[in-house]
């Protein structure tokens, strides 16, 4: 394991383990996972269902605590913080879902700034930029269910993105989507990265996703880490019309 305080890693992993007890029957949804997750990098969590990954995430954020291990974000071990200080840090962390959560009552502007909301803040400036950074500045006075599955997932990134999070977990956020809308959602993410330096989790069972846009991937089976996988460098210009501009070129 690395140094935790070390600002080269995000996320530490160290001999975590998570077990769920329903009387008689126990799951170990994970078993002493030791792991880190690179600062600014967009790291794979890649299983079967069942595998373990939800949890991982839910580790990750505090939202669950583990039987035994540590879980230390950004230097801090979150079993070691109160609720106060534990919301304060889940401020820090942006979360992206599969069915992108966005509250149907609520507009595109609204959606995006509920976070901000929540901490009674306004910068409605933000929102505006976030909603530019998306693609979305047309549609801030849409409810969700007038926008696409990839609009949707658009806004929810500009919703988790709102608040200028270290850390971004994504829970299969394009299990819901097609081929193209995937891909375009991928870049977005790829272009998070570039622009805030946001390290991101991205929990997928998608071998594909992971190869167009993570660095490395942990994979998981039934709870236990199997590996954790580099993706070789050449799969960066993962971008289709990188590829289609390079292939002309030559066969001109
Ligand atoms: N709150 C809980 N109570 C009991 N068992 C749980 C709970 N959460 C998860 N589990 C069990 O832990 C194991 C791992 O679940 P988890 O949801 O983390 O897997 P996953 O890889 O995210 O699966 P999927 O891709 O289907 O979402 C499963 O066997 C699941 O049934």
């Amino acid at each position: 394991m690395s140094d935790a305080t070390t600002t080269s890693t995000a996320v530490v992993f160290d001999g975590v383990s998570r077990r769920f007890v329903h009387g008689e029957a126990e799951v170990d949804a994970l078993s002493d996972v030791s792991l880190d997750i690179p600062r600014g990098s967009i790291f794979g969590v890649l299983g079967e269902s069942g595998a373990g990954k939800s949890t991982l995430l839910r580790l990750m954020n505090g939202l669950d605590l583990p039987t035994s291990g540590r879980v230390i974000v950004s230097g801090t071990d979150l079993a070691a913080l109160g609720s106060r200080e534990l919301r304060a840090m889940r401020h820090r962390i942006g979360v992206v879902f599969q069915h992108f959560n966005l509250l149907g009552n609520l507009t595109v502007r609204a959606n995006i700034a509920l976070p901000l909301r929540l901490q009674h803040r306004r910068d409605p400036a933000r929102v505006t930029a976030m909603m530019e950074f998306v693609g979305l500045a047309g549609l801030s006075d849409r409810y969700p269910a007038q926008l696409s599955g990839g609009q949707q997932q658009r806004v929810a990134i500009a919703r988790a993105l709102v608040t200028d999070p270290e850390l971004l977990l994504c829970d299969e956020p394009t299990s819901a989507l097609d081929t193209h809308t995937t891909a375009e959602i991928l870049e977005l993410l790829q272009a998070t990265r570039a622009e805030f330096g946001t390290t991101i989790a991205l929990v997928t069972h998608e071998l594909d996703a992971v190869k167009a846009v993570c660095d490395a991937a942990a994979v998981f089976e039934r709870g236990r880490l199997l590996d954790i996988v580099e993706v070789p460098r050449v799969a960066q210009h993962r971008e289709p019309r990188y590829l289609d501009h390079v292939k002309s070129r030559l066969a001109s």
